[in-house]
């Protein structure tokens, strides 16, 4: 990564894209402190990631790729680890509804290493939920999931920034996150080549189909140097 810099605004979901490599996943290890920058500052949610990482972690929740669940433990003891280890209370009734939405209520009781690939992504993805975290960096979050399970997943991430959520989706599925998304971080090469409105790299960017289709093809074809004209903001990344 090299001096990148962005900011999300807090009831927003933004469309972290980029090229295979562009340093996606390098980015959102870095703001959930899984990764340790060599220098730079990063704020989330008020708190600085330098000075009180465990405020940002309390605060912060990640989806992984390839969320790691615990094999032998069932679904129902992943939402009672989550619950018991960020001391949620009053979460059963929201865990309820989330299993429900998610098409998971029948798969309970069943343990990780029994559940399809798309079951532990949404998994993973109702654990994140059940925190009310005030941020949620997922990383190719509908890779593997059902078309009644992505719409879940547009739907229920919408409600999250609604509640005041700041949401960042890593994703190369274009068409489905420009659905969910009104925010767009945009890089190639570990650096950031838009960030910004969607609304406004559509215009500036998304040619007569003024999609975001479009606004990634035209500026990952751009040569590099030129990519500071890109940035519509150059605050420090919160
Ligand atoms: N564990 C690692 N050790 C060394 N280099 C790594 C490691 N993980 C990633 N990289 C390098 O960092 C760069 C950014 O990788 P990153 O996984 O962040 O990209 P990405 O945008 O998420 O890519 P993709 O779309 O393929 O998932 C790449 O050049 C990659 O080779």
């Amino acid at each position: 990564m090299n001096s990148i810099s962005f900011d999300v605004p807090a009831g927003r979901v933004a469309a972290l894209v980029g090229p295979n490599g562009a340093g996606k996943t390098t980015t959102i290890r870095t703001l959930c402190g899984i990764l340790s920058p060599t220098a730079g500052e990063l704020n989330i949610a008020d708190a600085s990631l330098n000075n009180d990482p465990l405020e940002v972690k309390r605060r912060t929740a990640y989806v992984p790729d390839d969320p790691p669940l615990f094999d032998s433990l069932t679904v129902d003891d992943h939402l009672r680890f989550v619950a018991s280890a960020y001391r949620l209370s009053e979460w059963e009734t929201y865990a309820d509804e989330l299993c429900e939405r998610f098409d998971l209520t029948e798969k309970r009781h069943t343990i990780a290493s029994g559940l399809s690939r798309g079951m532990r992504q949404k998994v993973a993805i109702v654990c994140a939920y059940l925190r009310r975290p005030d941020v949620l960096l997922l990383d190719e979050p509908m890779t593997g999931l059902d078309p009644p399970s992505i719409r879940r997943f547009k739907e229920t991430v919408r409600e999250q920034a609604d509640r005041g959520a700041t949401v960042l989706v890593s994703s190369h599925l274009l068409l489905l996150v420009e659905d969910v998304c009104d925010h767009l971080v945009l890089m190639r090469r570990g650096e950031v080549l838009f960030h910004g409105p969607l609304q406004q790299a559509r215009e500036q960017f998304g040619g007569d189909t003024n999609s975001l289709e479009e606004v990634f093809f035209r500026l990952t074809a751009e040569p590099e140097s030129t990519s500071d004209e890109f940035t519509s903001h150059a605050d420090p990344l919160t």
